[in-house]
């Protein structure tokens, strides 16, 4: 099994303020499947798929990637892992505004040990030919391409997405599917796409979705579909 995790608990707060956000998820992933993870809002979905890129840490259970424990690591495995087995695409891009688009998906190549090729992805991205401008010169769509290539410049085993077309008018979320879908196939990578769009799931090979911290479905989508037949 490439990702799996046991009995996942977290909470925030204490006394009257504590939360319980996720209340024993076990879920388990294989390798080079697209995941959409789906839910109503505040069900948990962001803290779970934080918890799996090792930006924040659970109560309770363990994830394992290839078998190795991430509570086991040490700070500088974490360290490893992260550079070497993840890419995180956000809603919102996150990009370097005095950085130019270059540089921008560059910044994804720091400390990798075998970055891919900068101009190839920004060829393969569409966006060879903006490479000099800055991230507010360009459309939206445009700014999450060039934050997939910061994130999949590394070659990634684990590419997590949240609401990555969250901030995208439909042509363009459909276009940023279909990259996602491309880079799944060429690459062969294991994608988790987080979102409340239910239409997304459709091109999923599996379904996962929470409702109140906990896992409410999990299946293997039989009937997937390109990106580019996806309607809403
Ligand atoms: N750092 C934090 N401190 C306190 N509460 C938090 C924190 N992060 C998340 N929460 C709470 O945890 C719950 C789950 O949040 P989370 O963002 O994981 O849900 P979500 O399913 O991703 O929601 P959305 O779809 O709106 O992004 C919410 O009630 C949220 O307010």
């Amino acid at each position: 099994m490439f990702l799996e995790m046991k009995n996942i608990r977290k909470h925030y707060g204490e006394g009257e303020n504590k939360i319980e956000v996720l209340k024993g998820i076990d879920i388990e992933i294989e390798k080079g499947e697209v995941c959409v993870l789906l839910g109503p809002s505040g069900s948990g979905k962001s803290t779970l798929l934080n918890i799996i890129g090792g930006i924040d840490e659970a109560d309770e259970g363990y994830i394992a990637i290839h078998g190795d424990k991430i509570e086991d690591m040490s700070e500088k495995q974490l360290t490893q892992y992260r550079r070497k087995h993840l890419g995180y695409v956000f809603q919102m891009y996150n990009l370097i505004p005095n950085l130019n688009i270059k540089e921008n998906v560059e910044t994804g190549a720091y400390l990798s040990d075998h970055p891919m090729d900068t101009d190839e992805i920004l060829k393969g991205l569409g966006l060879y030919e903006h490479r000099h401008k800055l991230p507010n010169q360009l459309s939206g769509g445009q700014q999450q391409r060039t934050s997939i290539g910061r994130a999949i410049i590394k070659n990634p085993d684990l590419l997590l997405c949240d609401e990555p077309t969250g901030a995208l008018d439909y042509n363009t979320s459909r276009e940023i599917l279909k990259l996602i879908e491309q880079i799944n196939q060429t690459y062969g990578n294991t994608i988790i796409i987080v979102t409340h769009n239910d239409a997304i799931k459709n091109m999923a090979d599996r379904v996962i979705t929470l409702r109140d911290g906990q896992v409410r479905k999990n299946y293997k989508n039989e009937h997937k579909i390109s990106a580019n037949d996806l309607e809403w």
